[in-house]
């Protein structure tokens, strides 16, 4: 069967887009692996499915899978690409839109400027539902991380934005032990889901540099969520003051978070590369 999908970015992270609203295919997660393979397939770091919604006030369901096939609660880059996408192929005439993820709900809003910005929500702090294994909320944890070269301990802030992320501050991100750290923290115990690894560098009290090794994928040159529990992490820490621009390998975001219950606001750009058709 031949599928038409897009295929879009936000400041690197990349995604194949299949709009599930015009037409009908079986997701399954052999299948997303086979198509976000680079070799074989239209290759991504994540699927996005636009589908219809399942409960009144919804615009969209949106759902996320990443490249190994694992279907997730919540992409920040893939979001702003959503709004883009829904709007380029008219299936609204709406500038923002309700979508509502596996545990969740977020608002997306297209700029006049075409940038897109996403209230992300209110970050989740309780450790067991992020999930991350402690006795009681902190906001940072020591953790042993055992490695090839010997067990290490490091502080990190254990977040979710809907998914799980470990934010680390590190002095310099050029030279951070992303290889290293990034795979044994993704997969450590404490993170029973797994989890996306953010090193961040705090250049000032409004800006920061910040690496994702992202669970199920890897290292990316860009990560939404990430860049947003990154901030969250750094203001819980009081290292920074709002709004934070948060530089990742592929480009800026704008976030912005006011404290415990409030939304985390993301802003930033969406691109479309090409139209494309695959056999499934
Ligand atoms: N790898 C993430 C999903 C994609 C997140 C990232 N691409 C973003 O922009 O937020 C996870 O397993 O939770």
């Amino acid at each position: 069967m031949l599928v038409r999908f897009t295929k879009m970015h936000g400041l690197g992270n990349d995604f194949m887009v299949l709009d599930l609203v015009t037409q009908r295919v079986k997701v399954t997660p052999k299948l997303v692996k086979k198509l976000g393979d680079r070799n074989f397939g239209v290759g991504f770091d994540q699927l996005l499915i636009v589908e219809p919604p399942s409960e009144p006030d919804i615009d969209f369901r949106y759902r996320i899978f990443n490249q190994d096939g694992s279907e997730v609660e919540n992409c920040g880059n893939g979001a702003r690409c959503f709004a883009k996408f829904v709007r380029d192929k008219r299936l609204t005439g709406k500038s923002e839109v309700v979508v509502q993820t596996a545990n969740g709900q977020m608002t997306l809003k297209i700029h006049p400027d075409k940038r897109v910005e996403v209230n992300m929500g209110a970050p989740i702090l309780a450790p067991v539902d992020v999930p991350f294994q402690a006795d009681q909320k902190a906001t940072t944890y020591a953790i042993d991380v055992p490695l090839s070269q010997g067990d290490q301990q490091v502080e990190l802030s254990a977040i979710s934005m809907g998914n799980p992320h470990g934010v680390l501050i590190v002095d310099s991100t050029e030279n951070a032990p992303v290889e290293t750290l990034g795979p044994a923290l993704e997969a450590h115990e404490r993170f029973p889901a797994k989890a996306n690894i953010g090193f961040m560098q705090v250049i000032s009290r409004n800006e920061v540099n910040l690496r994702v090794f992202e669970r199920g994928v890897g290292e990316t040159i860009a990560c939404g969520t990430g860049a947003c529990a990154a901030v969250v992490a750094g203001k819980l820490r009081g290292v920074l003051d709002m709004p934070v621009t948060v530089h990742l390998p592929g480009g800026d975001l704008e976030i912005e978070w006011h404290g415990e219950g409030q939304p985390v606001i993301m802003t930033g750009p969406a691109t479309t590369v090409y139209e494309g058709q695959i056999f499934v």
